[in-house]
Protein backbone atom coordinates (compact mmCIF):
# COMPACT_ATOMS: atom_id res chain seq x y z
CA UNK A 1 0.00 0.00 0.00
CA UNK A 2 1.23 3.24 -0.80
CA UNK A 3 2.05 6.45 1.82
CA UNK A 4 -1.04 7.85 0.00
CA UNK A 5 -3.55 5.03 0.39
CA UNK A 6 -2.46 4.82 4.28
CA UNK A 7 -3.15 8.25 4.47
CA UNK A 8 -6.44 8.15 2.76
CA UNK A 9 -7.58 5.35 4.96
CA UNK A 10 -6.82 6.92 8.68
CA UNK A 11 -8.77 10.26 7.61
CA UNK A 12 -11.78 7.78 6.47
CA UNK A 13 -11.04 5.92 9.50
CA UNK A 14 -10.98 9.34 11.59
CA UNK A 15 -14.21 10.22 9.90
CA UNK A 16 -16.32 7.45 10.48
CA UNK A 17 -14.78 7.66 14.27
CA UNK A 18 -15.72 10.98 14.43
CA UNK A 19 -19.71 10.00 13.56
CA UNK A 20 -19.97 6.83 15.17
CA UNK A 21 -18.95 9.51 18.48
CA UNK A 22 -21.13 12.18 17.25
CA UNK A 23 -24.64 8.94 17.36
CA UNK A 24 -23.22 8.06 20.79
CA UNK A 25 -23.03 11.80 22.16
CA UNK A 26 -26.00 13.28 24.14
CA UNK A 27 -26.83 16.53 23.37
CA UNK A 28 -27.45 19.11 25.86
CA UNK A 29 -30.06 22.04 25.00
CA UNK A 30 -29.47 25.02 27.62
CA UNK A 31 -33.20 27.19 28.00
CA UNK A 32 -31.86 30.66 29.21
CA UNK A 33 -33.57 33.81 29.40
CA UNK A 34 -34.86 36.04 31.99
CA UNK A 35 -37.24 35.24 34.99
CA UNK A 36 -40.79 34.85 33.51
CA UNK A 37 -40.02 34.99 30.09
CA UNK A 38 -41.53 31.43 28.82
CA UNK A 39 -38.43 29.03 29.57
CA UNK A 40 -40.75 26.43 31.25
CA UNK A 41 -43.58 27.07 28.79
CA UNK A 42 -41.02 26.29 25.93
CA UNK A 43 -39.60 23.20 27.85
CA UNK A 44 -42.94 21.76 27.74
CA UNK A 45 -43.59 21.55 23.97
CA UNK A 46 -40.35 20.52 23.72
CA UNK A 47 -40.50 17.69 25.85
CA UNK A 48 -44.31 17.19 23.75
CA UNK A 49 -41.85 17.12 20.32
CA UNK A 50 -39.52 14.51 21.95
CA UNK A 51 -42.07 12.16 23.15
CA UNK A 52 -44.41 12.57 19.78
CA UNK A 53 -40.73 11.46 18.08
CA UNK A 54 -40.13 8.90 20.58
CA UNK A 55 -37.00 10.45 21.74
CA UNK A 56 -36.51 9.80 25.61
CA UNK A 57 -35.44 13.44 27.01
CA UNK A 58 -34.22 14.35 30.51
CA UNK A 59 -34.53 17.19 32.51
CA UNK A 60 -32.13 19.13 34.80
CA UNK A 61 -34.11 22.02 36.25
CA UNK A 62 -32.61 24.64 38.44
CA UNK A 63 -34.62 27.38 40.57
CA UNK A 64 -33.59 30.00 43.07
CA UNK A 65 -36.35 29.39 45.26
CA UNK A 66 -36.03 25.72 47.43
CA UNK A 67 -39.20 24.13 45.62
CA UNK A 68 -39.09 23.38 41.82
CA UNK A 69 -42.80 24.69 40.97
CA UNK A 70 -42.18 24.17 37.24
CA UNK A 71 -41.58 20.22 37.83
CA UNK A 72 -44.71 19.70 38.79
CA UNK A 73 -46.56 20.81 35.42
CA UNK A 74 -43.74 18.51 33.47
CA UNK A 75 -45.25 14.83 33.95
CA UNK A 76 -43.32 12.24 36.36
CA UNK A 77 -42.77 9.93 33.28
CA UNK A 78 -39.72 12.47 32.56
CA UNK A 79 -36.60 11.81 34.56
CA UNK A 80 -35.52 14.90 36.00
CA UNK A 81 -33.08 16.47 38.32
CA UNK A 82 -33.60 19.14 40.21
CA UNK A 83 -31.32 21.88 41.54
CA UNK A 84 -32.65 24.30 44.12
CA UNK A 85 -31.75 27.24 46.02
CA UNK A 86 -29.19 28.49 44.50
CA UNK A 87 -28.13 29.47 40.61
CA UNK A 88 -26.59 26.93 38.63
CA UNK A 89 -24.30 30.05 37.12
CA UNK A 90 -22.53 30.75 40.35
CA UNK A 91 -24.25 29.47 43.74
CA UNK A 92 -24.33 25.32 42.82
CA UNK A 93 -22.55 25.39 39.48
CA UNK A 94 -20.23 23.13 41.03
CA UNK A 95 -22.66 20.40 40.68
CA UNK A 96 -23.99 20.18 37.62
CA UNK A 97 -21.80 18.25 36.07
CA UNK A 98 -22.12 15.64 38.70
CA UNK A 99 -26.27 16.15 38.23
CA UNK A 100 -25.58 15.64 34.82
CA UNK A 101 -23.42 12.74 34.68
CA UNK A 102 -25.75 10.95 37.59
CA UNK A 103 -28.86 11.74 35.06
CA UNK A 104 -27.29 10.21 31.87
CA UNK A 105 -26.19 7.12 33.78
CA UNK A 106 -29.16 6.77 35.74
CA UNK A 107 -31.62 7.23 32.50
CA UNK A 108 -29.68 6.67 29.58
CA UNK A 109 -31.15 9.96 27.82
CA UNK A 110 -31.55 10.63 24.17
CA UNK A 111 -31.18 14.10 25.10
CA UNK A 112 -30.71 16.66 28.04
CA UNK A 113 -32.56 20.21 28.24
CA UNK A 114 -31.85 22.30 30.98
CA UNK A 115 -33.92 24.89 32.42
CA UNK A 116 -31.60 27.35 33.85
CA UNK A 117 -32.88 30.11 36.21
CA UNK A 118 -33.62 33.48 34.66
CA UNK A 119 -30.86 35.27 36.83
CA UNK A 120 -28.64 32.96 34.92
CA UNK A 121 -25.23 33.98 33.17
CA UNK A 122 -25.64 31.08 30.55
CA UNK A 123 -21.93 31.75 29.57
CA UNK A 124 -21.33 29.81 33.37
CA UNK A 125 -23.58 27.16 32.68
CA UNK A 126 -22.51 26.67 29.51
CA UNK A 127 -18.87 26.28 31.26
CA UNK A 128 -20.22 24.29 33.90
CA UNK A 129 -21.93 21.58 30.93
CA UNK A 130 -19.23 21.58 28.36
CA UNK A 131 -16.82 20.28 31.74
CA UNK A 132 -18.78 17.44 31.92
CA UNK A 133 -17.97 16.47 28.07
CA UNK A 134 -14.98 15.83 29.58
CA UNK A 135 -15.82 12.41 31.26
CA UNK A 136 -19.10 11.47 29.69
CA UNK A 137 -20.27 12.07 25.93
CA UNK A 138 -22.48 14.96 26.14
CA UNK A 139 -22.35 18.14 23.45
CA UNK A 140 -23.66 21.59 24.16
CA UNK A 141 -25.61 21.68 20.92
CA UNK A 142 -28.03 24.89 21.80
CA UNK A 143 -28.24 28.09 23.62
CA UNK A 144 -31.93 28.92 23.28
CA UNK A 145 -32.73 32.14 24.85
CA UNK A 146 -36.21 33.42 25.37
CA UNK A 147 -36.44 37.17 25.78
CA UNK A 148 -39.34 38.19 26.96
CA UNK A 149 -39.98 40.99 24.80
CA UNK A 150 -42.07 43.90 26.87
CA UNK A 151 -39.94 43.31 29.65
CA UNK A 152 -36.90 43.67 27.58
CA UNK A 153 -38.10 47.28 26.57
CA UNK A 154 -38.87 48.20 29.77
CA UNK A 155 -35.67 47.42 30.99
CA UNK A 156 -34.00 49.39 28.12
CA UNK A 157 -35.59 52.44 29.59
CA UNK A 158 -34.96 52.03 33.18
CA UNK A 159 -31.09 49.93 32.29
CA UNK A 160 -29.71 48.16 35.17
CA UNK A 161 -27.82 45.46 35.90
CA UNK A 162 -31.10 43.26 35.11
CA UNK A 163 -30.81 44.97 31.68
CA UNK A 164 -27.03 43.65 31.57
CA UNK A 165 -27.51 40.43 32.13
CA UNK A 166 -31.12 39.88 29.44
CA UNK A 167 -28.00 41.33 27.05
CA UNK A 168 -25.72 38.77 28.21
CA UNK A 169 -28.36 36.50 27.77
CA UNK A 170 -29.09 37.67 24.31
CA UNK A 171 -25.50 37.57 23.37
CA UNK A 172 -24.88 34.03 24.51
CA UNK A 173 -27.75 32.49 22.88
CA UNK A 174 -27.26 29.90 19.54
CA UNK A 175 -31.02 30.32 18.80
CA UNK A 176 -33.24 33.63 19.67
CA UNK A 177 -37.12 33.27 20.56
CA UNK A 178 -38.62 36.64 21.03
CA UNK A 179 -41.70 36.01 23.86
CA UNK A 180 -44.98 37.36 24.47
CA UNK A 181 -45.31 39.12 20.68
CA UNK A 182 -49.46 39.55 22.06
CA UNK A 183 -48.50 42.11 24.45
CA UNK A 184 -46.20 44.16 22.08
CA UNK A 185 -47.74 46.77 19.58
CA UNK A 186 -46.29 46.33 15.83
CA UNK A 187 -43.75 49.10 16.11
CA UNK A 188 -42.79 47.57 19.45
CA UNK A 189 -42.16 44.82 17.89
CA UNK A 190 -39.78 45.68 15.44
CA UNK A 191 -38.06 47.85 18.81
CA UNK A 192 -37.44 44.46 20.33
CA UNK A 193 -35.85 42.58 17.17
CA UNK A 194 -33.93 45.37 16.31
CA UNK A 195 -32.51 46.01 19.85
CA UNK A 196 -32.04 41.80 20.13
CA UNK A 197 -30.05 41.43 16.90
CA UNK A 198 -27.66 44.31 17.37
CA UNK A 199 -27.13 42.82 20.93
CA UNK A 200 -26.88 39.11 18.69
CA UNK A 201 -27.00 39.56 14.73
CA UNK A 202 -26.32 35.65 13.73
CA UNK A 203 -28.41 33.67 16.06
CA UNK A 204 -31.72 32.71 13.86
CA UNK A 205 -34.64 34.69 15.75
CA UNK A 206 -38.04 33.40 16.06
CA UNK A 207 -41.12 35.61 17.55
CA UNK A 208 -43.34 34.13 19.37
CA UNK A 209 -46.34 33.89 21.16
CA UNK A 210 -46.20 31.27 24.30
CA UNK A 211 -43.07 29.82 22.59
CA UNK A 212 -45.04 28.41 20.04
CA UNK A 213 -42.75 27.71 17.33
CA UNK A 214 -40.96 24.66 14.73
CA UNK A 215 -39.41 22.66 17.30
CA UNK A 216 -36.13 22.24 13.97
CA UNK A 217 -34.08 24.19 17.38
CA UNK A 218 -34.33 20.52 18.97
CA UNK A 219 -33.63 18.19 16.40
CA UNK A 220 -31.98 15.20 17.95
CA UNK A 221 -29.83 15.13 14.76
CA UNK A 222 -29.28 19.02 14.43
CA UNK A 223 -25.93 20.47 14.00
CA UNK A 224 -24.58 22.84 16.84
CA UNK A 225 -26.23 26.26 15.90
CA UNK A 226 -24.35 28.12 12.92
CA UNK A 227 -22.46 25.22 12.16
CA UNK A 228 -20.39 25.71 15.09
CA UNK A 229 -19.35 22.96 18.16
CA UNK A 230 -20.05 25.32 21.31
CA UNK A 231 -16.83 25.71 23.43
CA UNK A 232 -16.81 27.50 27.07
CA UNK A 233 -14.92 30.25 28.14
CA UNK A 234 -11.80 30.17 28.09
CA UNK A 235 -11.44 26.80 26.86
CA UNK A 236 -10.01 26.70 22.85
CA UNK A 237 -12.35 28.07 20.27
CA UNK A 238 -15.58 29.89 20.07
CA UNK A 239 -17.37 30.82 23.01
CA UNK A 240 -20.84 29.98 22.96
CA UNK A 241 -23.31 31.57 20.99
CA UNK A 242 -22.76 34.05 17.74
CA UNK A 243 -21.88 37.19 19.23
CA UNK A 244 -20.04 36.35 23.09
CA UNK A 245 -16.70 36.14 23.47
CA UNK A 246 -15.61 37.21 27.11
CA UNK A 247 -13.10 40.04 25.33
CA UNK A 248 -16.49 41.60 23.81
CA UNK A 249 -17.88 42.91 27.14
CA UNK A 250 -15.63 45.20 28.56
CA UNK A 251 -16.58 46.94 31.21
CA UNK A 252 -19.42 44.53 31.62
CA UNK A 253 -19.50 43.11 35.48
CA UNK A 254 -19.67 39.54 34.61
CA UNK A 255 -17.17 38.89 32.12
CA UNK A 256 -13.79 40.09 32.76
CA UNK A 257 -11.11 37.87 34.29
CA UNK A 258 -11.66 40.46 37.04
CA UNK A 259 -14.72 38.85 37.91
CA UNK A 260 -12.28 35.92 39.35
CA UNK A 261 -10.67 35.86 42.33
CA UNK A 262 -8.00 34.38 43.70
CA UNK A 263 -9.43 31.21 45.10
CA UNK A 264 -11.37 31.27 41.52
CA UNK A 265 -14.94 32.00 42.91
CA UNK A 266 -17.13 34.04 40.99
CA UNK A 267 -18.89 36.99 42.76
CA UNK A 268 -21.81 37.43 39.70
CA UNK A 269 -22.56 40.87 40.64
CA UNK A 270 -24.69 40.79 37.54
CA UNK A 271 -27.76 39.29 39.32
CA UNK A 272 -26.74 39.26 43.05
CA UNK A 273 -29.07 41.80 43.48
CA UNK A 274 -31.76 39.46 42.12
CA UNK A 275 -33.48 37.60 45.50
CA UNK A 276 -35.53 35.32 46.14
CA UNK A 277 -38.27 34.11 49.24
CA UNK A 278 -39.75 31.06 49.64
CA UNK A 279 -42.79 30.82 51.85
CA UNK A 280 -44.23 27.19 52.73
CA UNK A 281 -48.20 27.71 54.27
CA UNK A 282 -49.92 25.81 56.75
CA UNK A 283 -53.26 26.13 55.62
CA UNK A 284 -55.31 27.27 52.94
CA UNK A 285 -56.09 30.77 51.88
CA UNK A 286 -58.85 32.72 50.59
CA UNK A 287 -58.61 33.01 46.85
CA UNK A 288 -59.90 36.60 46.44
CA UNK A 289 -57.87 37.55 49.47
CA UNK A 290 -54.75 36.25 47.75
CA UNK A 291 -55.97 37.89 43.95
CA UNK A 292 -56.00 40.66 46.05
CA UNK A 293 -52.67 40.87 47.85
CA UNK A 294 -50.97 39.77 44.78
CA UNK A 295 -52.45 42.61 42.64
CA UNK A 296 -50.92 45.04 45.28
CA UNK A 297 -47.43 43.17 45.62
CA UNK A 298 -44.45 45.51 44.99
CA UNK A 299 -43.20 46.29 41.73
CA UNK A 300 -40.12 45.49 42.72
CA UNK A 301 -41.50 41.49 43.07
CA UNK A 302 -41.38 40.45 39.11
CA UNK A 303 -41.95 36.79 39.58
CA UNK A 304 -43.90 34.81 41.47
CA UNK A 305 -45.17 31.30 41.85
CA UNK A 306 -46.44 28.60 43.87
CA UNK A 307 -48.71 26.13 45.08
CA UNK A 308 -51.89 26.81 46.79
CA UNK A 309 -55.26 25.48 48.87
CA UNK A 310 -57.65 27.91 48.22
CA UNK A 311 -60.07 27.46 51.12
CA UNK A 312 -63.51 28.61 48.92
CA UNK A 313 -63.30 26.06 46.44
CA UNK A 314 -61.23 23.51 48.61
CA UNK A 315 -58.86 22.54 45.40
CA UNK A 316 -55.24 22.93 44.79
CA UNK A 317 -53.70 25.26 42.31
CA UNK A 318 -50.84 26.45 40.93
CA UNK A 319 -50.03 29.51 40.16
CA UNK A 320 -48.00 32.08 38.33
CA UNK A 321 -47.26 35.89 38.39
CA UNK A 322 -44.59 37.54 35.62
CA UNK A 323 -44.88 41.56 35.53
CA UNK A 324 -47.97 41.81 37.00
CA UNK A 325 -50.16 39.12 35.40
CA UNK A 326 -51.60 36.02 37.61
CA UNK A 327 -52.34 32.70 35.87
CA UNK A 328 -54.02 29.67 37.95
CA UNK A 329 -53.70 26.26 36.91
CA UNK A 330 -55.72 23.49 38.79
CA UNK A 331 -53.67 20.65 39.90
CA UNK A 332 -53.85 17.09 41.53
CA UNK A 333 -50.24 16.24 42.81
CA UNK A 334 -49.06 12.81 42.01
CA UNK A 335 -47.07 13.01 45.06
CA UNK A 336 -46.62 14.72 48.40
CA UNK A 337 -46.28 18.69 47.73
CA UNK A 338 -46.29 21.39 49.91
CA UNK A 339 -48.74 24.59 49.97
CA UNK A 340 -45.39 27.07 49.45
CA UNK A 341 -45.10 30.59 47.61
CA UNK A 342 -42.02 31.81 46.34
CA UNK A 343 -41.25 35.34 45.48
CA UNK A 344 -38.05 36.89 43.06
CA UNK A 345 -37.64 40.27 42.59
CA UNK A 346 -35.28 43.40 43.73
CA UNK A 347 -34.60 44.45 46.72
CA UNK A 348 -37.97 43.85 48.26
CA UNK A 349 -39.05 43.65 51.95
CA UNK A 350 -39.56 40.09 52.75
CA UNK A 351 -40.57 40.59 56.12
CA UNK A 352 -44.05 43.09 54.93
CA UNK A 353 -44.42 39.73 52.37
CA UNK A 354 -43.78 37.42 55.16
CA UNK A 355 -46.75 39.20 57.41
CA UNK A 356 -49.33 39.59 54.70
CA UNK A 357 -48.82 35.67 53.82
CA UNK A 358 -49.62 34.68 57.68
CA UNK A 359 -52.45 37.55 57.67
CA UNK A 360 -53.94 35.36 54.53
CA UNK A 361 -52.88 32.11 56.28
CA UNK A 362 -55.06 33.07 59.46
CA UNK A 363 -58.45 34.75 57.10
CA UNK A 364 -57.57 31.06 55.26
CA UNK A 365 -58.29 29.26 58.66
CA UNK A 366 -61.68 30.91 59.92
CA UNK A 367 -64.75 29.31 59.27
CA UNK A 368 -67.66 31.03 57.19
CA UNK A 369 -69.68 32.73 60.67
CA UNK A 370 -66.70 33.12 62.33
CA UNK A 371 -66.14 36.53 64.00
CA UNK A 372 -63.85 38.80 61.54
CA UNK A 373 -59.94 39.25 62.36
CA UNK A 374 -58.67 42.30 63.62
N1 LIG B 1 -49.11 37.02 27.64
C1 LIG B 1 -48.21 36.03 27.52
N2 LIG B 1 -47.87 35.30 28.60
C2 LIG B 1 -46.98 34.31 28.45
C3 LIG B 1 -46.36 34.02 27.19
N3 LIG B 1 -45.50 32.99 27.36
C4 LIG B 1 -45.57 32.64 28.67
N4 LIG B 1 -46.46 33.43 29.33
C5 LIG B 1 -46.82 33.39 30.77
O1 LIG B 1 -45.74 33.96 31.50
C6 LIG B 1 -45.63 33.32 32.79
C7 LIG B 1 -44.21 32.80 32.95
O2 LIG B 1 -43.97 31.75 32.02
P1 LIG B 1 -42.92 30.58 32.32
O3 LIG B 1 -42.87 29.70 31.13
O4 LIG B 1 -43.19 29.97 33.64
O5 LIG B 1 -41.60 31.47 32.42
P2 LIG B 1 -40.15 31.02 32.94
O6 LIG B 1 -39.18 31.72 32.10
O7 LIG B 1 -40.06 29.54 33.00
O8 LIG B 1 -40.16 31.60 34.41
P3 LIG B 1 -39.03 31.35 35.57
O9 LIG B 1 -38.93 29.85 35.76
O10 LIG B 1 -39.56 32.03 36.77
O11 LIG B 1 -37.79 31.99 35.13
C8 LIG B 1 -46.69 32.20 32.79
O12 LIG B 1 -47.81 32.69 33.47
C9 LIG B 1 -46.98 31.98 31.33
O13 LIG B 1 -48.28 31.47 31.10
C10 LIG B 1 -46.74 34.81 26.04
O14 LIG B 1 -46.27 34.66 24.92
N5 LIG B 1 -47.66 35.81 26.29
Amino acid sequence: MTIENQQDQQIQQDQQDQQDQQRTTVPVHLLSGFLGSGKTTLLNQVIDYYKAADVKAAVIMNELGDVNLDGQIIGDDVPMAEMLGGCLCCTIRGDLSLELKSLLDEYKPDVVLIESTGAANPMEIMDAVTETAMYALVDLRTVVTVVDGPELLSRRRKGGRTFRLMQEQIRCATDLIVNKADKLAPEELIEVEQLVRELNEYAPLTVTVRCVTEMSIFDPGRESANGKRIVPAGHSGHVCGANCSHGDHAGDEHNTDADHDAAGTHPHASHEHVMALTHYLTGPVDSHDFEQFMAKLPKEVYRAKGILTFADTNSRFLFQYAYRELDFMRITPQSHVNDVAVFIGEHFAKGELLQELERLQRQGRQQPGDPEEE
